[in-house]
């Protein structure tokens, strides 16, 4: 299966990497990339070729992956449509319909809309899919093998949840960034150095988020028991509960959603 990427940025270099960590060879990717610099930049880091014109990208590819920013997909999947041949198509665009993708395409349907997340840099991606009606077992097969080079995969059977999918995992990462920073301010503010907030909120974190995935038990049990009736942990879940940090958290989340979906609107009428 060669593969096709159209676009090196942020997310195909995540890709790249985990694909050829996974045993695939350089032979077998191609990158599509506009700008000269970024070409050669994945050149030197991958060893595999990067063009700057849409067909030559194509010659010998089975599966095309589209990772470029929402902006520019109507564009390249119009200028695709008279390329295709019996191509696989992935498209990791945020709030871009696959339904689109398959309209600005002239109908084709072999398309499946993927959701992955920056920790795909370290192979600890989780990427949503959602395939329109054309997509063969054997295309979801290869989905799930090359999305699966980054992390772990799910299937959603609705276009629609691929948008709950972005404003959870897709973003997912910055609200837990924007949580460690929190916690690495209130250390630093507490007489810590900058290293010792740092180990102590990083590892924290990641040792909880190791536990909850570990154990069967229900998060909120798992908080009842770092939680000591009058000790320190209860003092201050009562100060975020009084800030309604909860409730925060949540509308932030369908804030995104609501952003997908109006990406896709704003493309869809396109
Ligand atoms: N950054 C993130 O956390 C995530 C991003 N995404 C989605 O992945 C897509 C790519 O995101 P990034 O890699 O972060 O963006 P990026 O901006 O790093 O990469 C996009 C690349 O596409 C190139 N490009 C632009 N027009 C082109 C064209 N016509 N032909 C070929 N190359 C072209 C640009 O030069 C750039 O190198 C976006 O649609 C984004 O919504 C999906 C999941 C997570
Ligand atoms: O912020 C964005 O639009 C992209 C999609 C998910 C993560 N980054």
């Amino acid at each position: 299966m060669n593969i096709t990427f159209i676009g090196g940025g942020n997310m195909s270099f995540a890709l790249i990497g985990g694909l050829l960590q996974q045993g695939y060879s350089p032979g077998q990717i191609c990158v599509v990339e506009i700008n000269a610099e970024r070409r050669e930049k994945i050149k030197h880091e991958f060893d595999v070729e990067a063009v700057a014109e849409l067909a030559k990208g194509l010659s010998g590819s089975d599966v095309i992956l589209l990772a470029i920013k929402p902006q520019q997909l109507s564009a390249v999947a119009r200028e695709l449509a008279a390329l295709l041949r019996s191509h696989l198509i992935i498209s990791i665009a945020a709030g871009i319909r696959a339904t689109d993708i398959s309209r600005w395409m002239s109908g084709y349907a072999r398309v499946v809309r993927a959701m992955p997340n920056t920790p795909a840099l370290i192979r600890a991606a989780v990427t949503g899919l959602y395939a329109l009606d054309g997509v063969s077992a054997e295309d979801k097969r290869n989905t799930e093998t090359i999305l699966g080079a980054v992390g772990s995969v799910l299937w959603c059977n609705h276009e629609e949840l691929l948008d709950a999918v972005t404003a959870l995992s897709g973003s997912g990462p910055a609200y837990v960034f924007y949580f460690i920073e929190a916690m690495q301010k209130a250390g630093q503010e507490l007489g810590l150095d900058a290293s010792q907030a740092r180990q102590l909120s990083l590892e924290t974190f990641a040792g909880a988020a190791r536990l909850a995935i570990q154990s069967d038990e229900h998060v909120a049990t798992l908080r009842a028991r770092v939680t000591s009736q009058g000790g320190t942990t209860e003092r201050a879940i009562q100060s975020l509960e009084n800030d309604n940090v909860k409730h925060a958290i949540v509308r932030a989340i369908h804030m995104a959603n609501q952003r997908s979906r109006e990406l896709g609107d704003e493309f869809g009428r396109t």
